[in-house]
């Protein structure tokens, strides 16, 4: 018996830890049934302290993993987050291209323990080969401001960040992300029409390592099923704010969210801790 399934492909750094970059990703997919890939960018030394070391792979060893991917299975989406140089960018930039899918870019640059992830000089090389590219592009507060090289100060100015990300830049649609402000965790959307607002209340918790990779990956999964950009991002914001709410107490630092925390709604409280 064969069982037809979405596919996507992350195109990523990893975290042997499991809570950020393609294992984030991966177990993303999972929980959204869908057929998850990955192309490794980079080997990254982390934990839930923080980077400890980085090892890039050559670019030509990354485009051998691309074609092994694309010459065999064309996924229904492609995300991508740590792509630490333009040379790697290019690589990426020509494989998404030649293969027509759709493409969610989160475009990480410093992980949450303040460790740098892309190169300086990679910033022009995002903006030209790979943002134009994109479906949705999902960066947090401080990515949206080197992006646009603007400062971003209220949930006003993050509106027209994201319009801007779309009108000057060429993503299809943006998001904005909350995460970094203080109150509300205030997501903006703007899918090249309108503005749409995702507000949850923010929780308390310093276990939020790996939550842009964790959210991306559920957008991707959801467009890889056909959802609407607004349905992707409902469902990814929801999967978010449980998944934090319900973190994990793993590691000595910043733990990791919990890819099933929407599957405890409703779980007696022994059972379950609020973030803390
Ligand atoms: N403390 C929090 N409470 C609720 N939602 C949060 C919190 N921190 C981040 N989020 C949400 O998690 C998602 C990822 O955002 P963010 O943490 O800003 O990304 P990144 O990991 O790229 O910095 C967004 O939907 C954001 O609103
Ligand atoms: C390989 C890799 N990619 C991305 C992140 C960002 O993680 P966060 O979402 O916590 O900022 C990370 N720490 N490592």
């Amino acid at each position: 018996m064969k069982y037809a399934t979405s596919s996507a492909l992350t195109i990523a750094g990893t975290d042997p830890t499991g809570g950020a970059g393609i294992q984030a990703d991966l177990k993303s997919f999972q929980e959204r049934e869908v057929y998850g890939m990955s192309v490794v960018t980079s080997v990254v030394a982390q934990n839930t302290l923080g980077v400890q070391s980085i090892e890039h792979l050559s670019v030509s060893f990354i485009e051998k993993q691309l074609e092994s991917v694309f010459n065999d299975i064309v996924p229904d989406v492609v995300k991508t987050g740590m792509i630490a140089t333009p040379e790697m960018m290019e690589v990426v930039s020509h494989a998404i291209k030649s293969n027509h899918v759709p493409y969610v870019l989160d475009p990480v640059m410093v992980a949450k323990s303040g460790d740098h992830l892309m190169d300086k000089e990679s910033r022009q090389t995002i903006r030209e080969a790979l943002v134009p590219l994109s479906t949705v592009i999902t960066p947090n507060i401080p990515e949206a401001e080197e992006l646009l090289e603007v400062s971003i100060q209220s949930t006003e100015d993050a509106e027209i960040a994201a319009k801007r990300i779309v009108e000057e830049l060429g993503a299809q649609s943006a998001i904005v992300k909350g995460g970094h402000f203080a109150g509300d965790a205030i997501d903006i959307l703007f899918d090249g029409k309108k503005i749409y607002k995702f507000p949850t209340e923010r929780i308390n918790t310093k276990h939020t390592h790996g939550t842009g990779c964790t959210y991306s990956a559920v957008i991707a999964a959801e467009i890889a099923k056909g959802k609407s950009i607004y349905e992707s991002v409902a469902i990814a914001k929801q999967f978010i704010t449980d998944a934090i709410r319900f973190s994990l107490e793993i590691g000595r630092g910043n733990g990791p969210t919990n890819h099933w925390g929407y599957r405890l709604q409703g779980v007696p409280e022994n059972k379950t801790k609020e973030a803390n």
